[in-house]
């Protein structure tokens, strides 16, 4: 398990548009793999110094999200960490969340930010991986927020957006035949609504930092992954 320890150095005000696929961005991990209560670390000293690589996965629901997620995780080391899984995980724990988790599902609305970044914190706390792949979150300004301030200024590296047309995207959904509370047509009708008011600002956000890589959306999964594989491919700072 990685303890973070992290310092905060000016990253979230740069001015400078970063590249597409960064590697930095000043917050460091130290990784200790000791079971005993941490000491202080003295500059980093006997530690082994991790620098997360995040990235974020973006599109409306049935956009292919979890598919491909599956798929870059495989192949290039990811910890694939879906928010919506975590929050349907927690849902059917005795977890004191779990009624209200259920309640915003059904309905197609998102879950309070304190909540979702919550579990996907502990998540990242405990696993031995510095790459995670983050999708369906964030999915409004204030998740974004969220999760820079509770993960101490971590910005992702990278930010996909699986453009779908919304007929492809409901077709998608209302064949998924996952048993999901939320998988009809009325809620996915709400939650497209929700994904273009609350989530594509944030898109919009990522695209004028130069963090965004677009990929339309349509086509088999083996075609839309030939269109996502360069991008982490050529993208040195995952090697
Ligand atoms: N390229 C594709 N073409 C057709 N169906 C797809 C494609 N990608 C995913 N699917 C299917 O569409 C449904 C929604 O995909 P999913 O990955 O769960 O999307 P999201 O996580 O964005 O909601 C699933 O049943 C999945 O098997
Ligand atoms: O960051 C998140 C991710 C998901 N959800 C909730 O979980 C549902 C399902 O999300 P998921 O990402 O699993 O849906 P998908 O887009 O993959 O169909 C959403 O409609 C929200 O109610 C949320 O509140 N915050
Ligand atoms: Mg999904």
């Amino acid at each position: 398990m990685w303890r973070r320890v992290a310092s905060l150095s000016p990253l979230i005000s740069s001015s400078k548009p970063s590249s597409l696929c960064s590697a930095g961005y000043g917050l460091k991990i130290w990784v200790s793999f000791s079971t005993e209560a941490p000491a202080p670390l003295a500059d980093g000293a006997d530690s082994q110094e991790k620098t997360p690589f995040i990235t974020f996965v973006l599109g409306g629901p049935g956009s292919g999200k979890g598919t491909q997620g599956v798929k870059i995780a495989e192949t290039f080391g990811f910890t694939h960490l879906s928010a919506g899984e975590l929050l349907r995980k927690e849902m059917l724990s005795t977890s004191e969340y779990g009624a209200m988790i259920h309640d915003k599902m059904r309905k197609g609305k998102i879950v309070p930010s304190e909540v979702t970044v919550k579990l996907l914190q502990r998540e990242m706390e405990s696993s031995n991986n510095h790459k995670f792949l983050i999708d369906g979150f964030p999915r409004t300004e204030e998740n974004r927020m969220f999760f820079l301030l509770m993960q101490v200024g971590t910005e992702p590296n990278l930010v996909l957006f699986f453009d779908c047309p919304e007929e492809e995207m409901i077709k998608r959904v209302l064949n998924r035949n996952q048993g999901r509370v939320d998988d009809r047509i009325d809620i996915v009708k709400k939650r497209l609504k929700i994904f273009q008011a609350l989530t594509l600002p944030v898109i919009e956000y990522y695209s004028k930092i130069g963090k965004l890589h677009t990929i339309n959306a349509v086509g088999t999964v083996d075609e839309i992954f030939e269109k996502v594989y360069p991008i982490f491919e050529s993208c040195e700072a995952i090697k």
